[in-house]
């Protein structure tokens, strides 16, 4: 039998309007000599007429205001992230949602930079410990938090805000992350697009949205962060490659991008829908669910005397893809009272999810 994924970690291609996404390369190609025939050392924040079309949907689609100059386009939210650290001094004391996204987290820690981390409640990122840890530079993904899926609400950003406004050198890294796909709740305006002091810098990426092996992510700076980056960063040549910016460009000037996202959403939904319905006539109150009123993924802890570790081995064993929390505990210690696993549905086509669910109870319970 075939594997069966519940991962987070791929969109399905299947999906992916690959003809449309063709012709706006060939497109680019044809219409792009002068930037493909640059090694970008003129344009090291990515090129500006991308940059343009980026700032314009963003404003449309997250409240992001911003004008096409504060953008850096980057090969990965990682490496854009390590070209911003270098605008930090070594003082500064980082902090980091847990559980949280470890590849920022071990970035830290491999620069052997000051970081602590701050746990969840139900709104998302704690501001009592936030306060208590009074770091300089707080990461938060509040689309759709990181693993958890909590959705942070208005209140608790204006909250983050106020905390940032309070002090000279205190600065919030929105990652905007699974900002595309919102169900029950409307689109809650990013905490860049409310931030009156410049204190937030935002992270986007198309990997959600478009493909993860392109690798094209973006950062926004504020002003004066934008003049230290252009003072300190700007010899960095462009890590996102002319090519790629330019069909981006033109997926999303042509409306295919928008398109494209309209019909996944409708794709996702039926399946999230279908998957609940059928975990909840398995598994009922075994199972506690989080964070499914976005993303694509959502997850799910259950009562059970097995071990996380036995339930990998046996979902393995029948070939169930299927990640658990354990690795986004950052600090090594467990933060959940059952064993709790990420369930994606990204690539999991609707005609799969019937043995795919049969497949989860025989990994927990049989
Ligand atoms: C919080 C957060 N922020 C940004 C990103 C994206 O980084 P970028 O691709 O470098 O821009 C990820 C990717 N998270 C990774 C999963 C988490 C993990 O690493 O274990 C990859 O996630 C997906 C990629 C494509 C399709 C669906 C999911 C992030 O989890």
């Amino acid at each position: 039998k075939n594997w069966i994924s519940f991962s987070h970690m791929s969109v399905d291609r299947s999906i992916f309007p690959f003809d449309s996404w063709l012709a706006c390369e060939h497109t680019a190609l044809k219409r792009s000599q002068l930037e493909l025939n640059d090694d970008s050392s003129r344009f090291p924040q990515g090129i500006y007429s991308v940059r343009q079309t980026i700032s314009r949907f963003l404003s449309v689609t997250r409240g992001v205001k911003c004008f096409p100059e504060q953008i850096v386009l980057g090969g990965g939210t990682q490496f854009l992230f390590y070209i911003l650290r270098q605008l930090f001094d070594e003082s500064t004391l980082y902090a980091m949602e847990n559980p949280g996204y470890r590849r920022i987290y071990e970035l830290l820690k491999m620069e052997q930079m000051r970081l602590k981390t701050i746990i969840l409640d139900h709104k998302g990122i704690s501001i009592n410990l936030l306060r208590k840890t009074n770091p300089n530079v707080v990461y938060v993904t509040p689309s759709h938090q990181f693993p958890s899926g909590v959705v942070m609400p208005i209140s608790r950003r204006i909250q983050l805000l106020n905390w940032a406004a309070e002090s000279e050198n205190r600065y919030i890294i929105e990652d905007d992350y699974d900002s595309e796909f919102k169900y029950q709740t409307d689109t809650i305006p990013s905490l860049q697009g409310l931030d009156s002091c410049g204190r937030v810098i935002y992270f986007g990426t198309f990997s959600k949205s478009l493909l993860p092996g392109l690798r094209l992510s973006y950062m926004i700076l504020p002003q004066h962060l934008l003049k230290k980056y252009r003072e300190k960063c700007s010899f960095i040549m462009s890590t996102s490659n002319a090519l790629g910016q330019l069909t981006v460009q033109q997926f999303i000037d042509s409306g295919a991008y928008r398109k494209h996202i309209k019909h996944m959403k409708q794709v996702y939904i039926e399946r999230q829908k279908k998957l609940i319905k059928h975990l909840k006539n398995r598994f009922g109150s075994l199972m506690t669910m989080h964070g499914a009123n976005a993303g694509l993924h959502f997850t799910a802890a259950f009562d059970t005397r097995r071990t996380i570790d036995e339930i990998a081995h046996r979902a393995k064993s029948c070939k169930l893809e299927l990640y658990n929390l354990k690795p986004y505990c950052l600090d090594g210690s467990y933060l959940y009272s059952k064993p709790a696993f990420i369930l994606g549905f990204a690539n999991l086509p609707l005609d799969k999810i019937d043995e795919g669910v049969d497949r989860l109870y025989y990994s927990i319970y049989q």
